[in-house]
């Protein structure tokens, strides 16, 4: 029997195990996100950060431990269960933009409104808003085979963020960027992330890229050594949303 999970934590998770086919890849993990914060998860590759996001996110059941969201168990939830969770509540950007290929940019961005029963105009209004702040605008009636990766990507974030989840799970997103964008997304992501209260779990194998969070979990070979200790980042000045 755990202890309940703290009240501002909107993510809670106590000694999470998973294997994928046999492989250890979370051994133990107990991770706690508050409400609105940006958590950076680091480590090298293969430590098991997809891993953890999937469990936390609800796309990976977990083998043994608990997870709980908003105070309520996902560890006890079935596929539709988490599934529901998954559309309703999260966001997710991964290394791989993923859109719709025979979507416009524009559409990519409004369908998870529109599938979550948002009026077209709104859907579409949104859609817009979120391209021009991640600078891709221009690319709004393209469809993804027109556009190079890092436009891709700057889509992939705006359709993440469009229908503000409550939590936004980010895996390596800026992967696919050069410097001088992986900079700005990252700039965007996290302080439209301050702006609207939205917390941001944010997986990177670059330690440098920590620096955007308000605090650090590591994960050495499935574990996290340095559990609640975590770096906490000085009070920084506000970035704004747009631009
Ligand atoms: N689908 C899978 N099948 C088998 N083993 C897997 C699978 N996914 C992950 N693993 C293994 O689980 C461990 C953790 O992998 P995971 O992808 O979670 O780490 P990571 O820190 O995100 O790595 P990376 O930075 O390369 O994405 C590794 O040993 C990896 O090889």
């Amino acid at each position: 029997m755990s202890a309940a999970p703290p009240d501002n934590d909107v993510l809670w998770a106590r000694g999470i195990v998973k294997s994928h086919h046999g492989t250890p890849a979370l051994r133990e993990v107990s991770i706690g996100v508050r409400e609105g914060e940006v958590l950076a998860v680091t480590g090298a590759r293969g430590s098991g950060k997809s891993t953890l996001l999937g469990c936390l996110s609800a796309q990976l059941p977990v083998d043994a431990g608990e997870v709980w969201f908003n105070s309520s168990p996902v560890h006890t939830l079935g596929r539709a269960g988490r599934e529901k969770l998954r559309r309703e509540r999260f966001g997710f950007v991964g290394s791989e933009p993923q859109l719709v290929p025979e979507l416009t940019a524009r559409e990519n961005v409004a369908l998870p409104l529109l599938l979550a029963g948002v009026g077209h105009r709104a859907a579409y209004g949104a859609a817009d808003d979120w391209l021009e702040r991640l600078d891709v605008a221009a690319c709004a009636k393209r469809r993804p085979e027109e556009l190079i990766r890092s436009q891709c990507q700057r889509i992939a974030v705006a359709r993440a963020l469009a229908p503000l989840p409550r939590v936004v799970f980010a895996d390596d997103p800026t992967a696919p960027l050069h410097r001088e964008a992986r900079d700005q997304v990252l700039r965007i992501l996290t302080s439209a992330a301050r702006s609207h209260q939205l917390t941001l779990v944010l997986a990177t194998h670059d330690p440098e890229l920590a620096r955007y969070a308000d605090r650090t979990v590591a994960l050495v070979d499935g574990r996290t050594p340095v559990p609640a200790t975590a770096v906490r980042r000085p009070a920084a000045a506000p970035v704004a949303a747009s631009h």
